[in-house]
């Protein structure tokens, strides 16, 4: 596994450090709304469950699963949902947890469906963000930490269902993929 990864881009103390210290402004933000944090499946299962015990007010949690990559670097552009929240979003402040935000598509399809729902407000929190490759008209709210245009994985982020175990994000040698 460790052999396919050319560099480690963020080690894991670096993101435990940045994890808390974005969990402590929204901890800040969120102090007297009613926090629904909603993790985009499968990827950003890692930087949730980290993220959840570092912010110390009153929060629900519910997961949606979609996929829009398949096995592949590259974004099919179409979104599937593959399950739905549990909950009704009525009068909640919805934070969107993502492990990183690409073309934009995935979180403006998104962003678009759950607030027809009738939550009091919409933010984002990615892990990750990649400004280089948006194409979708689509601003986190919250970042960790932005990366470059390579192809990342790692805490969560797969290349073909593989690497989400590693504890640090990592830029995947070309040649595992090309
Ligand atoms: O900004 P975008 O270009 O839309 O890319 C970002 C999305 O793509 C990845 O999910 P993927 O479809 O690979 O599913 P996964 O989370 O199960 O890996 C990633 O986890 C984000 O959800
Ligand atoms: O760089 C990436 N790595 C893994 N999954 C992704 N989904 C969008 N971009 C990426
Ligand atoms: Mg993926």
């Amino acid at each position: 596994m460790k052999e396919d990864i050319l560099k480690v881009l963020l080690s894991e103390e670096e993101i435990a450090a940045k994890v808390s210290e974005i969990g402590a402004k929204i901890s800040r933000d969120y102090h007297d709304k009613n926090l629904l944090l909603v993790s985009v499946l499968k990827g950003s299962v890692v930087f949730m469950a980290d993220l959840m015990r570092a912010i110390d007010v009153n929060a629900a949690i519910d997961f949606m699963s979609v996929s829009s990559y398949g096995s592949g670097t590259k974004t099919s552009g179409e979104v599937k949902i593959i399950k739905d929240l549990d909950r009704s979003l009525e009068g909640v402040d919805l934070l969107l947890v993502e492990d990183i935000l690409d073309s934009g598509k995935t979180l403006h399809y998104l962003r678009d469906m759950l607030s027809k729902r009738g939550p009091k407000s919409i933010r984002i929190a990615t892990l990750l963000d990649k400004p280089a490759r948006r194409e979708a008209d689509i601003k986190p709210d919250y970042v960790c930490f932005e990366v470059p245009d390579e192809f990342v994985v790692g805490y969560g982020l797969d290349y073909a269902e593989k690497y989400r175990n590693l504890p640090y994000v990592g830029i995947l040698k070309p040649s595992v993929y090309e």
